[in-house]
């Protein structure tokens, strides 16, 4: 429901652009806005006894287009949810959900999220991905891509490099890379009237004009960077045909090799959701382009990307003796913990584990602002190894089965007391780091010394109750 007045000349230009179905459109500004989560498949699935209860508590309903999403009613509030904290979902715009369900991203794959923050479609890209592959997430406004970090640390993502890069600087880095990209552009946002008044007055036909000029800016670095026979989505969420469909054809006009698949729009009148616009498309290999494609590999040595530079950097000392010390600390509090293929990096005392594949490594983020250069595993402190909230987050069931864990039930007292950076009372004899989990699920670490277990959830999150 908006109670700001719409500019006449934004009815007028959807008056046009709808015909007979403006009017319809137009009352859907008297209903209240749809709210929507969507469920994080790196914690649960949809089958598990915690997305049954989740679904009771918070009266849920299914998003049509996105198998992890779900309808929530305002009163149930999950945002303030102990499990919201956990990581168990998040909370996004339903018709939001729309554009990676199109893109399909799979795991083991290279994915790119080029203007990512604060989080909604790469925390879902992740959940595709099932910690295979590499994804990285990008957001040009270091603000919001600390943001976007937050999110990624917060739903337990481990294949994900936070990076904080203008489109054109990333291009130079990965040319013909990725097998799928999402842009979600920076638009006029006419499908968030109903929950931000600022984007009406923000509104005007020249600020249309100035986000299809942007948009245009962006996609030739997103077509630089996708693979041949790789899918870009482009989505946004205004309603205007400059910014959506113009904006694709003048794409398909500059570059013949991009073929547009399908294209799919949620109304507000029609769907439950506050709009958007999404465009599936194709990077095609023409004859003539694999020709001379291959006469660049044989003069210049390089083929979709850039031969030695693509090898994950040597292992420097320090790193390797890092991961040992991580190593040795696994063996006594998660025994079961699997890192797969990764480059471990060592910023300063931080240790971070990189993904790692043929074709990716530490070398092609020299120069680049990356404010995650994959999980942070922990720090050494003056040779002890301390875990990060990370870490803690980003275990996975099987891993926390045979760790050293300290549970407690979502709703006690002693999870309120825990999120406030309190200590907590045991009668257990157990020395050392510990895992504190709420009803199975990490919330952070604490370290467990005669019978009190000592806070080290993060300050920067603590919560008042
Ligand atoms: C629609 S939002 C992205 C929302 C995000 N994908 C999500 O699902 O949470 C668009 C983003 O593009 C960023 N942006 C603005 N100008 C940009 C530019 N010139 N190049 C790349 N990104 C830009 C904005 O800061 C904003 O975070």
């Amino acid at each position: 429901m908006t109670t700001v007045p719409l500019p006449p000349a934004y009815i007028e230009r959807m008056k046009d652009l709808l015909g007979e179905d403006a009017e319809a459109f137009l009352q859907s500004y008297h209903l209240p806005r749809t709210q929507g989560l969507r469920m994080n498949p790196l914690k649960i699935s949809h089958e598990s006894p915690i997305s049954q209860q989740l679904i009771r508590e918070f009266n849920l309903e299914p998003v049509p287009w996105c198998p992890t999403g779900y309808y929530y009613d305002e009163s149930s509030r999950p945002g303030k949810h102990p499990y919201h904290t956990a990581g168990l979902y998040y909370i996004q715009e339903p018709s939001a959900m729309s554009a990676v369900a199109i893109l399909d991203p799979a795991p083991g794959e290279a994915v790119l999220d080029l203007a990512g923050a604060p989080g909604g479609k790469s925390t879902q890209i992740a959940g595709c991905m099932q910690g295979q592959g590499l994804l990285i997430a990008n957001e040009i406004h270091p603000a919001r891509a600390k943001i976007l970090s937050e999110n990624i640390e917060r739903m337990g993502i481990a294949n994900a490099v936070v990076t904080s890069a203008a489109p054109d600087k990333l291009a130079q880095r990965f040319p013909a890379f990725f097998d799928k990209i999402m842009l979600d552009a920076p638009c006029s946002g006419e499908g968030m009237f109903r929950k931000d008044p600022d984007a009406i007055a923000e509104w005007s036909p020249d600020h249309v004009r100035m986000c299809a000029a942007r948009q245009m800016d962006i996609l030739p670095d997103a077509v630089a960077m996708l693979k041949y026979g790789g899918l870009l989505a482009y989505s946004t969420c205004t309603f205007n045909r400059e910014e959506n469909e113009s904006t694709i054809e003048e794409l398909l006009h500059r570059y013949p090799e991009m073929e547009l698949l399908k294209t799919e729009r949620i109304w507000p009148h029609k769907q439950r959701g506050e709009g958007h616009f999404v465009a599936l498309l194709r990077k095609n290999l023409s004859d003539l382009q694999e020709e001379s494609n291959l006469e660049k590999t044989n003069t210049k040595g390089i083929a979709r990307g850039r031969g030695n530079q693509n090898k994950p950097a040597k292992t420097n000392k320090h790193a390797a003796d890092a991961l040992l010390q991580f190593e040795n600390f696994c063996k006594v509090v998660i025994p079961d913990y699997s890192r797969g293929c990764v480059e471990p990096l060592l910023f300063g005392d931080q240790l971070y584990l990189l993904p790692s594949t043929e074709t990716f490594g530490s070398g092609q983020l020299d120069g680049l602002k990356v404010l995650r250069p994959g999980l942070h595993v922990g720090e050494l402190k003056k040779n002890r190894f301390e875990p990060s909230h990370a870490l803690a987050l980003a275990l996975t069931a099987r891993e926390l089965h045979t760790a050293r864990t300290y549970r407690i039930a979502a709703d006690s007292q002693e999870t309120e007391a825990y999120l406030r950076g309190e200590a907590l009372f045991t009668d257990r004899t157990e020395n050392g780091w510990v895992i504190v989990t709420i009803d199975g699920f990490p919330l952070g670490w604490g370290k467990e010394s005669e019978g009190q277990i000592k806070n080290h959830y993060p300050k920067g999150l603590r919560r008042t109750f």
